[in-house]
């Protein structure tokens, strides 16, 4: 089976756009468990300019599914998961002032320093995942790391969807196949959509976990949010 995680990082930044508590991004959490989500992925950026800090602390004792802490692990990232204790951090290589998520991570170059960070969430008790592009030997090289799962960065399968839809799957199966000869735990996301995650998820079965924020939001706009994660799951069927 294969989890729907939903990140609310976007109800963040419609939030603080005014500075008051509407909408409540914790009632959103909540509902959006509710309504069938079997997750809550938040990726507090080092601004806070969606996601805060304290958001993450007050969102964990509410959550009943799993909670997912993406980010770059940089000192407060690493000390703010390690006191929240999520089911799982997914380590991703974010520069500062980055729009969103562009790429994963080069676990070859960055294999001592993920190794270190994998180790201290671990010894935590906290389940890891590591942001990778689908290339086999970034799959490889995190294993290595120690990690128990991978995410696969999957804005190049929905850029290529509409296309050449055959084209855009093929490197992320390749992956996908490299991950679970290795017996490695497999999310992906970025810009999956109602569109598209079908699709993905036909040819990648054996998938753990998907993490969708941005299209699911918009979509909620015109569907509602019950409405849209019932959406959502029915592609992961
Ligand atoms: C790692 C990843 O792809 C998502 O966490 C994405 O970066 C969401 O972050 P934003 O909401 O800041 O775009
Ligand atoms: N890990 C991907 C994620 O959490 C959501 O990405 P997006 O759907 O907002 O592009």
């Amino acid at each position: 089976m294969t989890k729907l995680s939903v990140n609310i990082n976007k109800v963040a930044t419609i939030r603080n756009a005014r500075g008051g508590n509407n909408p409540d991004v914790l009632k959103v959490a909540v509902d959006c468990e509710k309504f069938g989500a079997q997750g809550i992925t938040v990726h507090p950026r080092p601004d806070e300019r969606h996601i805060r800090y304290q958001d993450v602390r007050d969102i964990k004792p509410l959550i009943t599914t799993e909670f997912n802490i993406e980010g770059n692990p940089i000192d407060k990232y690493i000390k703010l998961v390690l006191e929240v204790k999520p089911t799982q951090v997914t380590l991703v290589p974010d520069a500062d002032n980055q729009i969103t998520s562009n790429h994963g991570w080069d676990t070859v170059a960055n294999k001592g320093f993920l190794t270190d960070v994998i180790g201290q969430f671990k010894e935590a008790g906290i389940r890891t995942s590591i942001f990778v592009d689908a290339e086999p030997k970034m799959v490889e090289a995190a294993r290595m790391c120690g990690t128990d799962r991978i995410e696969l960065y999957t804005e190049p399968y929905a850029a290529g969807y509409e296309a050449n839809r055959e084209e855009a799957i093929k490197p992320f199966v390749e992956a996908a196949e490299v991950a679970r000869e290795m017996e490695l735990g497999l999310n992906a996301g970025h810009d999956l959509s109602l569109q598209n995650l079908t699709y993905f998820h036909q040819n990648i079965p054996w998938l753990d976990e998907v993490s969708i924020g941005h299209a699911l939001i918009c979509d909620a706009l015109y569907f509602g949010l019950e409405d849209t994660i019932k959406r959502y799951l029915a592609c992961l069927k």
